[in-house]
């Protein structure tokens, strides 16, 4: 695969077609090199005394790990230089991040999830970096948080990449879903993961289980009928995988099938679920439906919700499309 085609190419072969447009690709390309340098931070690890925590807190509260803030330090960077973004918002930020005055803007919004399944660092274990692209309002020197409380539905590309072991960048811009692997002897994302799509049906399903007691009976029904297997109603036996990444729980669904949940429990209630819409959910939703999957809260579809704040948390279940239809019917019945 040496010869694939690189994500340049690619990207300015869009742009020739007319599907995309210049600011955009130079933003694709900007979120390219942030992800490339946050890969060699992670490869190197502990070789510069990167692992482990920073003894800080986000603004959900969460314990920082240092590779937390540097990822979001680099990746915040590359795209305030690159000048085709109006405002950038991320996990690691309290408040959307205002582009220095003087820097030259650009149309697009962009958040971002800068190392997502932190907690496996220490274990070297697969994270990554999760991205939504949206449009900026016009000719607003600063947006607001309002301007990025747009739906899922609004996004005009999400991406992810994940740093395990091999680099792999996936993106959709609307018309499907394409993998690029780092080839890291060139320093370049070339396609090798072409048109990706979920298979409808499955027999494997990701949830943390040590939540079972805190689950919603629709959820806990699902699983139930899972681990009856060829006993039970579903007739069939299923695999289960909990690594604790999103990154690597999606782009496990999107190269074999699966169903992947955080669901609604009583101890993420108040806060409304463990993930965040506006950096994890919208743009893996976007991705998985675009490859032919299924995304929801459990009642409702994810990329619908009309956003009310930037850490706002929601319920996660997404996969294969017959699975996840599943489980939604079942939140039907109650
Ligand atoms: O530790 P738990 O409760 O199983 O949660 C795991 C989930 O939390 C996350 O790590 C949250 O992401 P961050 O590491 O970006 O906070 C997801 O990637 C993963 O699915
Ligand atoms: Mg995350
Ligand atoms: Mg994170």
């Amino acid at each position: 695969m040496s010869d694939a085609k690189r994500l340049s190419q690619y990207l300015a072969e869009h742009q020739r077609q007319g599907r995309v447009d210049a600011d955009f690709v130079g933003l694709i390309s900007d979120v390219a090199a942030g992800c490339k340098l946050i890969a060699d931070q992670v490869g190197r690890g502990n070789l510069i005394g990167l692992l482990g925590s920073a003894e800080t807190e986000n603004v959900q509260g969460e314990t920082q790990k240092k590779l937390d803030i540097i990822s979001n330090d680099e990746f915040t960077d590359i795209l305030t230089e690159g000048g085709h973004v109006a405002g950038l918002a991320s996990e690691e930020m309290d408040e959307v991040y205002d582009l220095p005055a003087g820097k030259h803007r650009g149309p697009y919004l962009c958040t971002y999830d800068p190392l997502d399944g932190s907690s496996n660092i220490d274990v070297n274990v697969t994270v990554g970096t999760i991205f939504s692209v949206l449009k900026a309002p016009t000719g607003k020197e600063n947006p607001t948080e309002e301007d990025f409380m747009q739906p899922g539905t609004e996004q005009v590309a999400a991406g992810y990449v994940t740093y395990g072991p091999s680099t792999i960048l996936v993106l959709t811009i609307g018309d499907g879903v394409d993998g690029f692997t780092l080839d890291r002897s060139v320093g370049e994302f070339k396609l090798t993961h072409p048109n990706m799509t979920i298979p409808e049906d499955t027999a494997e399903f990701a949830i943390n289980m040590s939540n079972m007691r805190f689950w919603d009976a629709p959820v806990k029904r699902y699983v139930d009928e899972c681990l009856a297997g060829t006993e039970g109603e579903r007739d069939k036996d299923f695999n289960m995988r909990w690594v604790a990444s999103m990154v690597a729980e999606v782009h496990r669904i999107l190269v074999r099938g699966g169903v992947f949940m955080y669901p609604i429990d009583s101890k993420h209630r108040e806060r409304g679920g463990k993930l965040r819409l506006m950096y994890e959910a919208n743009p893996m939703s976007m991705i998985v439906e675009q490859a032919g999957g299924l995304s929801i809260t459990g009642p409702d579809r994810i990329m619908t919700i009309e956003p009310e704040k930037l850490h706002q948390r929601v319920p996660v279940i997404l996969g294969s499309k017959n699975e996840v239809q599943r489980i939604w019917d079942y939140h039907k019945e109650g």
